[in-house]
């Protein structure tokens, strides 16, 4: 498969010399929908930006459909469409009129009618928007992204301010498009949105790729997790050797790598011995106890990350401890951003 989006050792320095993103490195394949998580600040839409190319990096490069994005923009506009975190429209237009607007600068635009229907607002093209709601905002802001039948898409919290069912519609939406090919970035805070739509993905902090892989590969090096609470009268040291973990007084939790062999042996044992697990609760690791743990991380040393996201994902590597610079070492100065 061909990868669109090539991303090598990016780094991005704003003015006043804050590196926001600190040389991180990954590829999308054509036709996958990749998502980029991190907590706040984490330098998700940084990144998205160089992507874009909106700005120019300061270290490193990018490639969007094999061209420069910020150098080659003529080359690479026509076929992406960007949904920038917070959309501006002139107010007093109707959706519909906004929608045309945009048609006008858009090559080989869909037709409006389209346009509204795929992001279901159909029903609402005559009202202004400064009278839609701020979930109705973010559809129409990707209705105007889809306008020119993007190759890329990149979605800055395309659903934040949506309610579940837009949610959804949103999600269902993105896979249809995966569907006809067109390869989908996305930036999200939300986890179960990232499990639902990804293929891949990679978590980001303070700059860097700390993991990343399929959902699946991510969350596999996270201990899967039993809890229970012991009857009064049975103290957690009369649990199995390999199963006493850190109790509570009568509540218990147990961390483990095989959660099969670890419930069969808790089983077998309350059985024998006649003991009733109040509140059993037994589940794999999730996404959101990988991004939690990361996100609590105190600034690691960039040569952690590197390791991290290499065993993570062969295909999205890190930052090579060579490309991670101190964050106070801008390598350029510019007016706007250090490039
Ligand atoms: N123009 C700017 N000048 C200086 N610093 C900036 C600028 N824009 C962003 N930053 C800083 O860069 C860091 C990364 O910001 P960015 O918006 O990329 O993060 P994010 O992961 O998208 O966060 P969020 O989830 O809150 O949207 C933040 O610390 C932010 O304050």
């Amino acid at each position: 498969m061909t990868d669109v989006i090539e991303a090598d050792g990016l780094h991005r320095t704003y003015s006043g010399g804050f590196e926001a993103v600190r040389g991180i490195s990954f590829t999308v394949p054509r036709g996958e929908i990749f998502a980029l998580l991190g907590t706040n600040g984490a330098g998700k839409t940084s990144t998205v930006e160089l992507l874009e190319g909106l700005a120019r990096p300061s270290g490193g490069t990018v490639r969007v459909l094999g061209h420069d994005p910020y150098t080659e923009r003529a080359a690479v506009r026509p076929r992406i469409g960007m949904m920038l975190q917070e959309g501006g429209f002139p107010s007093d237009l109707t959706v519909a009129e906004t929608v045309r607007m945009w048609a006008g600068c858009t090559t080989h635009a869909r037709p409006t009618a389209e346009a509204l229907e795929l992001v279901g607002l159909t029903g609402r093209a005559g009202v202004r928007v400064k009278q839609l709601s701020g979930g109705e905002r973010r559809r129409l802001d990707l209705a105007l992204a889809l306008l020119g039948r993007p190759e890329v898409l990149f979605l800055d919290e395309p659903t934040t301010g949506l309610d579940a069912e837009g949610r959804r519609d949103t999600w269902e939406l993105v896979r249809r498009l995966r569907g006809t090919g067109a390869t989908v970035l996305l930036t999200t805070h939300y986890l179960e949105e990232a499990e639902a739509l990804a293929d891949r993905l990679a978590i980001m902090h303070r700059g860097r790729i700390v993991t990343a892989g399929t959902p699946a590969e991510v969350t596999a090096s996270r201990p899967a997790r039993i809890r229970f609470v012991l009857p009064e009268g049975t103290g957690p040291e009369r649990l199995p050797l390999g199963l006493r973990a850190a109790a509570d007084g009568r509540r218990v939790e147990i961390r483990t790598h095989a959660l099969q062999d670890a419930l069969g042996e808790l089983l077998g044992w309350a059985a024998g011995e006649g003991v009733r697990l109040e509140g059993l609760d037994a589940r794999s690791a999730s996404l959101e106890e990988a991004f939690l743990e990361i996100a609590s991380r105190a600034d690691d040393p960039p040569t952690a990350d590197a390791s991290a996201a290499a065993a993570a994902s062969s295909s999205a590597p890190a930052a090579s401890p060579a490309s991670a610079v101190s964050p106070t070492a801008p390598t350029a100065a510019d007016p706007e951003e250090v490039r």
